[in-house]
């Protein structure tokens, strides 16, 4: 098993089946299996769920943002208040975006060398600039065991030479952010761009590698270029990323989007789907996802999944759940997500299982094959 320590994060690969990896990311807050699922926390809250149910989940690792943590309560507080572990009751390892991704989602946003200027509503429309140092700034009084470099994710389609200047733009801040990042216990992450350009993805994953960090993640994906664009752009970078470290896939995904990217070497994800499609009313199980507030739910009393052993499933019905999702009751939500975040940590579990034994592949096809199955 090789093991890599780069500062505060270890990595330890424990075995390959093809290109899929079984390992184990180890950082100040505790021990991260991998492949592993993130929950997305984007206010040091997984909406929804207390801590204690969240551990019920099997997650080891949750999210929480930047941008949205600087609009409130504001990083000088979470500092104050003993940073985000303390402050949300999460004891095991945190990770949080570096608020570049948000930013660009948000309307009026001027991008220059020095950063992205934006417009806080919240703060009576007052310019706000966020710059490489300001996140780190920011990250580091937060106090997560991994921060993400403040990138340029380009929305999707995008032209050729605005992806090449933002994957050139995206190096100078990463350089700009190593710069800036001096908290010991807290782990850097660079971000690989390129958009849908293969050579612009090879170039990006080589100047990226070429600045010595704990672990990488692949960034400028899931924003609608669909599965097999994703697919692609993955098989153009991953083969340029060091296999010593650990490879995130931002913002992935559904479970088949998932199942297939871990075929092709990514070890972590983070996705906000399995949290705010339950709010919606929408459940994952082994036979795909279903909305369990259509009305052939009303008088339906077995539970969501069958295979699962949550405490939603172990106590309620589809019936109760379809009410409490038609009446918009609180308890609805807190049931299907702590569901649905379990159907996708048992999933995480059973492929790390799978690589264990040397059968992922043989997985990978039966997994697809009852999840994808048109008739549900
Ligand atoms: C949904 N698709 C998707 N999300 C992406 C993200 C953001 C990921 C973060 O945004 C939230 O998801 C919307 C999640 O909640 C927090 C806690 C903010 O963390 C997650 C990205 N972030 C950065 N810095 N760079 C990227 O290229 C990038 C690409 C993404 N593609």
């Amino acid at each position: 098993m090789a093991s890599t320590t780069t500062g505060p994060l270890s990595f330890d690969l424990k075995g390959t089946d093809g290109r899929a990896r079984r390992g184990r990311v180890t950082v100040p807050h505790g021990v991260i299996q991998t492949p592993a699922f993130m929950p997305v926390g984007t206010r040091a809250t997984v909406k929804g769920l207390m801590p204690r149910d969240l551990k019920a989940t099997g997650s080891e690792i949750c999210l929480a943002n930047t941008y949205h943590m600087d609009i409130s309560p504001g990083p000088k507080i979470v500092k104050k208040m003993g940073g985000l572990h303390e402050f949300m009751g999460w004891d095991k390892p945190i990770l949080t975006d570096s608020g570049g991704y948000q930013v660009f989602s948000l309307p009026k946003t001027q991008l220059d060398e020095e950063g992205v200027t934006f417009r806080f509503e919240k703060k009576g429309g007052k310019k706000v600039k966020l710059t490489p140092e300001r996140s780190m700034q920011i990250q580091q009084d937060l106090g997560a065991d991994i921060a993400m470099a403040f990138d340029v994710c380009v929305p999707y389609p995008c032209d050729y030479k605005n992806a090449q200047d933002a994957v050139y733009r995206t190096i100078r801040w990463l350089e700009r952010c190593k710069e800036a990042h001096t908290r010991p216990d807290q782990a850097l992450f660079g971000i690989v761009q390129g958009s849908s350009y293969a050579d612009l993805r090879g170039l990006s994953a080589q100047l990226t590698m070429g600045i010595d960090l704990p672990g990488y993640a692949i960034g400028g994906l899931s924003v609608g270029e669909g599965h097999s664009i994703m697919m692609a752009m993955i098989d153009c970078t991953e083969p340029s990323m060091v296999k010593e470290k650990p490879r995130y896939l931002m913002g992935v995904g559904y479970p088949e989007d998932i199942v297939e990217a871990v075929a092709r070497g990514v070890d972590m994800f983070d996705c906000v789907i399995p949290t705010r499609y339950a709010r919606s009313g929408v459940a994952f199980a082994r036979h795909g996802r279903f909305r369990v507030s259509n009305a052939r739910y009303k008088t339906d009393k077995y539970p969501l999944d069958t295979n699962c052993s949550c405490y939603t499933c172990k106590n309620f019905t589809r019936a109760y759940l379809n009410h409490l999702i038609n009446t918009n009751e609180i308890l609805g939500s807190a049931l299907m997500t702590l569901h649905n975040v379990t159907f996708y940590q048992d999933l995480m579990r059973t492929i790390r299982t799978a690589i264990e034994e040397k059968n992922f592949e043989k997985f990978r096809v039966s997994f697809l094959q009852e999840y994808l199955a048109e008739d549900k």
